[in-house]
């Protein structure tokens, strides 16, 4: 099949405890420099770079995800990482995802925190092969051609997206001291952390 023919499709793996805007805007912009067919998000199973702290239950993290991405027909959620047993490597993520989408290119999303971690994945050389990699600036967090060192150059891209200085760990402490996410997060995840009583603190009513 011609290049030109072939799909492009995002693939925005995360955490997601619980999404926030700052994804939905990666994705988006993401989608729209690339011009891609669709942008699946994949919550992680078990994020082993992670272990060190609690992480919400994946069908909780999984259904916030379908929630903020419902309005958008080019978004998508995949069950793939929560599905698989064991730490969520992804590799296996993009292995996966090949297999179902044999006819496109994929394209992993990834904050600059994340890109710049990149060499500590597991088997990071084949990821380059899998998918083209798209580092997101993020405040805070710098994302400079010092990031690129080590990296496939013509399999990485950097993009400038709008700042948003929001993260899932903020999003967690504000409601566990009782303070809003409104705007942080999609009106429907806030009604989501609030009905399933996720991150507030066991003694409060
Ligand atoms: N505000 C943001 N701007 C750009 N990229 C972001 C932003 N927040 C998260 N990302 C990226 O989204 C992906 C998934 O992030 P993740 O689910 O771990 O959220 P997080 O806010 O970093 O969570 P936590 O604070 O719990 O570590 C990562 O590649 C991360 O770099
Ligand atoms: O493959 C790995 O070893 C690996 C290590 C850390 C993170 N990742 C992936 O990076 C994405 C963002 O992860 P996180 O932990 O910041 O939410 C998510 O898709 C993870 O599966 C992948």
């Amino acid at each position: 099949m011609a290049a030109s023919e072939r799909r492009r499709i995002g693939v925005m793996g995360g955490t997601f405890d619980p999404i926030h805007h700052g994804h939905l805007v990666a994705a988006s912009e993401v989608q729209s420099w690339f011009d891609l067919d669709e942008v699946i998000f994949v919550p992680t199973g078990q994020p082993w770079q992670k272990a060190d702290r609690a992480v919400s239950p994946p069908e909780d993290r999984y259904l916030m995800t379908v929630i903020a991405t419902a309005a958008n027909p080019r978004f998508q959620v995949s069950r793939v990482d929560i599905e698989r047993r064991g730490p969520t490597y992804t590799i296996d993520t993009l292995r996966d995802l090949s297999r179902q989408h044999r006819d496109a290119d994929l394209y992993f999303i990834t904050g600059a925190d994340a890109m710049a971690a990149i060499l500590t994945w597991r088997d990071h050389d084949e990821l380059f092969e899998l998918a083209h990699f798209v580092g997101c600036t993020r405040p805070g967090h710098e994302l400079d051609e010092k990031t690129l060192e080590g990296l496939p150059a013509d399999r990485v891209t950097l993009v400038e997206i709008p700042a948003l200085a929001i993260s899932s760990t903020d999003c967690r402490q504000r409601v566990q001291k009782g303070e809003p996410v409104w705007y942080l997060v999609p009106d429907g995840v806030v009604q989501y952390i609030g009905k399933h009583r996720l991150y507030h603190r066991e003694d409060s009513p």
